[in-house]
């Protein structure tokens, strides 16, 4: 599956102008509030006219507006999962998925119903009515009843945004499988750098109406230096790695990358053998000449300086190289100096744990 899509609206005093580009996974659409994020799903799902824009979905031009092309959103074939799963209070889960199928073009298969049925884990929640369901649950349950619409597409527009920390660790993993086991594109507005990072395949990223960066979690996140302070907070490396060890009293992982393993706080649900992606904020890494002792952080990484760029008047970017990863760290430019920080120089990257994530 592919999906190229354009756009061009005038929105009041706003200003949308943006594309890209996408196959299978997940595209995530990220920006502060009011970058466009929405405006641009809108103009995908067909809830919007743009004055100009043209979306071709596997080769099936849905909008094309100097062609006069316009499909209706009905007729696009795309699931769609909102902010607040928008479920029917009165019926039942079961019923609630099968609406879904319902509108579909085919009759779904029973063996595709037990199988998003399996792939959400709500097959006990299946005679429920969604007043008794948590906010995680109910999210499943609407991206069940998406999914079993046999769309070509899913749009998601904020989907974890209501519900707390504890839910969202809980509902992470089932996107993980979607993102990996359902072959079709993934739109995924959000403006969380932590859920982008670990679930997007690529980022447009999206500032005043315009594509401000593209590319993967890494290109985007790794060192662009237009961020809020708190997504600035958040900006830093971007490693995949294999869960190895689980040490499940302390509720820590070792993660294998390429040439160390580190120690990560337990996600929800890390199984051992299998990918995870961890990030580590710029913030929180420090660089040392020599190895330190004494200190509470268990990752310490041997690495040597791939790059050092200026960041702002004060501080700079030093991107360490630990085999085939490369951390990010952010210090002052006066501890570069003082430490002689250089080229190829081999130092050693200081993790605080906590700053991980699984
Ligand atoms: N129909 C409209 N008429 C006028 N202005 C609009 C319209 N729709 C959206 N806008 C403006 O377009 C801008 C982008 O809004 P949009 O909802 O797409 O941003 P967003 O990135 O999704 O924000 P958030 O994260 O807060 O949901 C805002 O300034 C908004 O006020």
């Amino acid at each position: 599956m592919t999906l190229v899509f354009e756009t061009r609206q005038v929105l009041g005093r706003f200003t949308l102008n943006a594309g890209f580009a996408s196959d299978n996974g997940v595209t995530a659409l990220f920006g502060r509030s009011g970058s466009g994020k929405t405006s641009l799903l809108r103009v995908i799902a067909g809830l919007s006219r743009p004055d100009e824009g043209r979306l071709v979905v596997d080769g099936e031009v849905l909008l094309d507006t100097r062609e006069r092309i316009f499909v209706p959103k009905n007729r696009r074939r795309f699931g769609y999962v909102f902010q607040d799963g928008r479920l029917f209070p009165h019926l039942s889960v079961r019923r609630n998925l099968n609406y879904g199928s319902w509108f579909a073009q085919k009759a779904t298969p029973r063996s595709n119903f037990d199988r998003v049925v399996d792939l959400l884990g709500i097959e006990a929640l299946l005679d429920c009515r969604p007043e008794t369901l948590s906010g995680g649950e109910k999210q499943r349950v609407a991206i069940g009843r998406a999914l079993l619409s046999s769309p070509r597409m899913l749009l998601m527009d904020e989907p974890l945004a209501a519900l707390d920390d504890e839910r969202k660790a809980e509902i992470l993993p089932y996107l993980e499988r979607l993102r990996d086991e359902v072959a079709m594109p993934i739109v995924y507005v959000s403006h969380s750098v932590a859920e982008v990072v670990r679930l997007a395949d690529r980022v447009v990223m999206l500032k005043d109406g315009q594509v401000h960066a593209a590319g993967t979690p890494d290109d985007v996140f790794g060192g662009s230096s237009s961020f809020s302070s708190g997504e600035r907070r958040d900006a830093g490396a971007v490693l995949t790695g294999i869960a190895e060890t689980i040490d499940f009293r302390h509720r820590m992982a070792t993660i294998r990358l390429s040439k160390a393993s580190i120690v990560v706080p337990m996600a929800a649900a890390i199984t051992e053998g299998h990918t995870v992606r961890v990030h580590i904020p710029e913030r929180d890494v420090m660089v040392a000449t020599q190895r330190p002792e004494g200190l509470s952080a268990q990752n310490i990484l041997e690495g040597v300086i791939a790059a050092i760029e200026p960041d702002g008047e004060s501080m700079v970017r030093i991107r360490i190289r630990i085999g085939g990863d490369v951390v990010l760290a952010r210090i002052t430019a006066v501890s570069a100096e003082r430490l002689a920080l250089a080229l190829e120089k081999p130092v050693f990257a200081v993790i605080k744990t906590a700053a991980l994530e699984g």
